[in-house]
């Protein structure tokens, strides 16, 4: 394939406060944008761009480049229990669907197989980007790393460190789990691929000690490694951390304690945080994936996106599979939707996320919480290439075509990418590229 691509078309590009919509061209060398202009500059420049090795895509009325979107939050080896056992609030659903499926990752030949399925559903889905909770074992979760690459899916990949006995079983001893730690991080640091970065990942502070939680923070320091956990999903959670940290006088002063919340940190959740845990987090620069799916489908709560945002947190999207129930981030953006939109209905005097907010939460407010907006998240002149190619109206497409729009043209593009937002599915978004790489093509 070329390494020279031009698309020229409607471009959108959501930032926090406006969708940036442009009908021009983009220009793409060696996966990263060297220019973004008008189509009149296109125009003039055509044949030059032709002379010089551009493979040139010229996108139809009902077609449009979105950012490729990014999914803060996701259990790889939850795939196979992806919508059941949703029947149980979370501690008990830990126990008695999770750990046991996630046991069976010692199994390095089934980690190979359900992690190959769930990378291919994810890019399916327009997830260009990942930062994935794997399991326990090294072995196991190492599958998952050579997935991503195998993809070209960009990935965050942690192996899951847990030393709280449970009855599963499913925990290491500390100095086995540290040195697992340090040798998933070196291999994965080996592999000198540019989309995979490890990340370091307690499960939560009801399955790591101090002791254990302190030596991950170090690791990641020295390695400089993003630290993902879950904070404040659920009621009795939070009253079991506080019991057993009494020093603590709220959930996330255990974490930082521990030395978990540095710069480069995102947190699962935080349903429950109270102001001055939400203050912390915008100090420290702390990021939220919110995951509204498993918040919903464990009954863990309503969490205030509205506020965390107003405060200043970085919010981006999780799917959290399994608790969460479903895989694609425009589920989760439309579910993001829904919680804003009952907790104003409930009486908070926050306004909703309206639709333009979410597609921005699912892209750049993603990427800005991974601490990858430099590379990802919008299309700007020296960032990667990391792109959905949205076709409205695509082979099998759940939108109908009806002739009565009234919008003039600026108006309209905006009208089908709102459709999109609220109507679209896989089917929709007929190419996907990471890094310039294309990675999805049903076109
Ligand atoms: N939703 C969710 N919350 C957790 N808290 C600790 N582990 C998990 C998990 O696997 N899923
Ligand atoms: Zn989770």
């Amino acid at each position: 394939m070329s390494d020279k691509l031009i698309f020229v078309g409607n471009i959108i590009s959501p930032t926090l406060l406006n969708i940036e919509c442009i009908n021009g061209f983009i220009q793409v060398q060696n996966g990263k944008i060297t220019d973004i202009n008008t189509r009149k500059y296109f125009n003039q420049n055509e044949q030059t761009f032709i002379k010089t090795g551009y493979t040139i895509k010229v996108l139809g009325l009902n077609e449009f480049l979105i950012p490729g979107f990014v999914d803060c939050h996701t259990h790889a080896p939850q795939y196979p229990n992806l919508g059941i056992g949703l029947d149980r609030p979370l501690l008990e659903w830990l126990d008695k669907y999770t750990f046991p499926l996630e046991c069976l990752y010692s199994d390095t030949e089934f980690a190979a197989k359900v992690y190959d399925q769930v990378v291919r559903r994810l890019i399916n889905n327009g997830t260009t980007t990942a930062c994935y909770f794997g399991s326990l074992h090294l072995e196991g979760t190492l599958e998952l790393v050579k997935c991503v690459i195998k993809h070209n899916q960009r990935a965050l990949v942690g192996k899951v460190s847990m030393n709280v006995k449970n009855d599963a079983g499913y925990y290491n001893d500390t100095n086995v789990e540290l040195n697992q730690v340090k040798t998933f991080v070196n291999k994965v640091l080996e592999y000198k691929n540019k989309l995979v970065e490890p990340v370091i990942t307690p499960r939560f502070a009801l399955s790591c000690d101090k002791e254990l939680m302190k030596q991950l923070s170090t690791i990641a320091r020295e390695n400089s490694c993003l630290i993902q956990s879950h904070i404040s999903e659920n009621k009795k959670e939070i009253e079991f951390v506080l019991n057993s940290y009494s020093e603590c006088s709220n959930y996330a002063e255990v974490y930082d304690r521990c030395g978990i919340f540095n710069n480069k940190c995102i947190m699962a959740h935080g349903v429950h945080l109270t102001e001055s845990e939400m203050s912390m987090f915008a100090r420290k620069g702390i990021s939220i994936a919110h995951c509204p799916a498993s918040n919903t489908r464990l009954r863990s709560g309503l969490c205030p996106v509205r506020k965390l945002l107003d405060k200043g947190v970085k919010v981006g999207l999780g799917t959290d599979v399994s608790g969460g129930d479903n895989s694609s981030m425009l589920d989760a953006l439309r579910r993001a939707m829904d919680v804003s939109e009952h907790l104003n209905l409930l009486g908070a005097k926050e306004s909703p996320l309206n639709w333009r907010e979410a597609l921005y939460l699912a892209t750049l407010g993603g990427a800005t919480a991974l601490h990858l907006n430099d590379k990802i998240g919008s299309f700007e002149v020296g960032k990667d290439f990391d792109a959905l190619v949205i076709d409205l109206y695509s082979k099998d497409s759940p939108i109908d075509k009806y002739d009565s729009s009234l919008a003039q043209e600026q108006e309209a593009m905006l009208e089908r990418v709102q459709k999109f937002v609220y109507l679209g599915d896989d089917r929709n978004i007929v190419q996907v590229y990471v890094k310039g790489i294309k990675v999805k093509d049903i076109l």
